[in-house]
């Protein structure tokens, strides 16, 4: 029997063919033929079989020729999750690479999120990334933007401007010793932080939220860090930030906050370790710190990418999840080098699998469960998981056709493959030309209704100069 929803809102779409999804039991779930229905308000109405094809159609009022059929290489998975992603830091994406921490943001990270001040710049970064990200299949992006709110606000309308869902945070930090003018004071960071999430609140816009979004503890003052959880916790706001990540940047927070038993710690006495709290890294977390994120419900954003790319350590996944700490994996661009979640899929493989060379016992991650983590397990960490991450009855269809061998893409099929293949193909060789379709709460976000590159007004007059040249009239 077809799983239902009983709704008023009539279907919009029905599709049919292979899904491929996670559950809290099963990491990878693979439904054949089936015929999954979404409703008007983009949420899924029905989860069924082929051949009750006729059953449903009368039950939901639709027609069988309306039914969209997937060809033999496609099939559908959920729409993947970026858990922690810098937006202002995209354009030197797959650049400076080549310090640590501490030192790669004086020297790389401030200068460029200063320049944020100015609404052409952010524009031109906040769209590209945007779509660029959409287009890689990141259905949901918890955002990085600056210190800056009128950008931070750019941000919130692009995303959902383009149908992503998101959560945009503009970053808080009243110390910086390293870049002295990229800094706001404490007033300044709380008044605007204020205003920021009154005024994102204020558009209504259906996917794109708010995140208080403390840099780390390191740029912000206990004071800062204690008016933030206050403004969380009276308007009940996700949390986002970033701890342990560095050995370097560890042993500073225990000097500057010498009150504090642990890095876990200065952030839980400040309000912030919540059931809608995402810490970044946790490279360098005690089993007793991630006992106090079980305990409070926080989560790890594991970015694996960057955790080389910077070397700042190995995350072991394995160990969070045995503590039952919830946890999803991001890029984290641009400290990690891709924008992509296949590449994040790939790198906690990687990761997984350094660990396994360092100690043969080591319990390796599954390419099925790294799918989880990608999908279901990023809503989980966001704590939108009621809204999205799988094909369930209720929630938004957030999903993305994949064909494994859609002309021009990377991979070569020689033979039939079962969807589980198919999956695992995509997942290590497969990129956006895979992704045919992407869909955002039974939205088609991609391909994008305007031609890539043509919706700014700098592309815009460069392309009628082309024209013009090309064809004088
Ligand atoms: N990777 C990373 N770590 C941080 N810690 C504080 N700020 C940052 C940042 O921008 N990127
Ligand atoms: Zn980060």
């Amino acid at each position: 029997m077809a799983h239902a929803h009983r709704t008023t809102a009539a279907i919009s779409h029905v599709f049919r063919g292979t899904f491929i999804h996670s559950t809290q039991k099963t990491a990878v779930q693979i439904l054949e033929d089936a015929l999954l229905g979404v409703n008007a308000e983009g949420k899924i109405a029905f989860i069924g079989t082929g051949v009750d094809l006729h059953k449903l159609a009368q039950a939901f009022g639709f027609s069988p020729s309306e039914v969209t059929q997937l060809t033999q290489h496609e099939f559908f998975m959920p729409g993947m999750v970026d858990t922690h992603i810098h937006a202002s830091q995209y354009s030197y994406a797959g650049t400076a690479l080549d310090l640590p921490l501490l030192q790669w943001l004086n020297t790389y990270t401030f200068p460029v999120e200063s320049r944020f001040k100015d609404l052409d710049f952010a524009n031109r970064v906040y769209t590209r990334v945007v779509k660029r990200t959409l287009r890689n299949g990141t259905t949901t992006a918890c955002y990085f933007a600056t210190i800056h709110s009128d950008a931070s606000l750019l941000l919130g309308q692009i995303a959902n401007d383009f149908g992503q869902r998101a959560l945009v945070g503009k970053v808080c930090m009243d110390r910086n010793e390293g870049v002295k003018h990229y800094k706001e004071t404490i007033q300044e960071s709380q008044e605007e932080t204020s205003r920021f999430i009154a005024e994102l609140l204020n558009k209504k816009y259906p996917l794109v939220k708010p995140i208080v979004t403390p840099r780390f503890a390191l740029s912000c003052t206990g004071a800062l860090l204690g008016q933030l959880g206050a403004i969380a916790k009276n308007n009940n706001l996700h949390i986002q930030s970033h701890i342990s990540e560095n050995v370097e940047e560890v042993n500073l927070v225990k000097e500057l906050f010498p009150e504090s038993e642990s890095y876990t710690d200065v952030y839980h006495r400040h309000n912030l370790l919540t059931d809608k709290t995402v810490m970044a890294h946790g490279c360098y977390l005690s089993d007793k710190e991630l006992d106090l994120f079980r305990e409070t419900g926080a989560s790890v954003s594991h970015c694996p990418n960057s955790n080389i790319a910077l070397c700042s350590g190995l995350l072991d996944v394995r160990n969070v999840l045995n503590h039952k700490v919830k946890l999803g994996l991001g890029t984290d661009v641009a400290g990690g080098y891709s924008a992509s979640m296949l590449d994040a899929v790939r790198r906690t493989l990687d990761t997984s699998k350094v660990l396994t060379i360092q100690d043969p016992e080591y319990n390796t991650l599954t390419f099925e469960e790294v799918f989880r983590l990608a999908t279901l397990g990023g809503s989980q960490a966001l704590s939108l998981d009621d809204q999205t991450g799988n094909f369930e009855v209720g929630k938004d269809f957030d999903a993305l056709r994949v064909n494994v061998a859609a002309p021009g893409a990377p991979i070569d099929l020689i033979q039939c493959e079962e969807p589980k293949i198919l999956l695992e193909k995509f997942l290590n060789l497969g990129d956006d030309r895979n992704i045919v379709e992407v869909f955002v709460a039974g939205r088609m976000v991609v391909p994008f209704t305007e031609p890539v590159d043509s919706c700014t007004a700098e592309s815009k007059s460069l392309r009628s100069l082309h024209l013009s040249t090309q064809h004088p009239t």
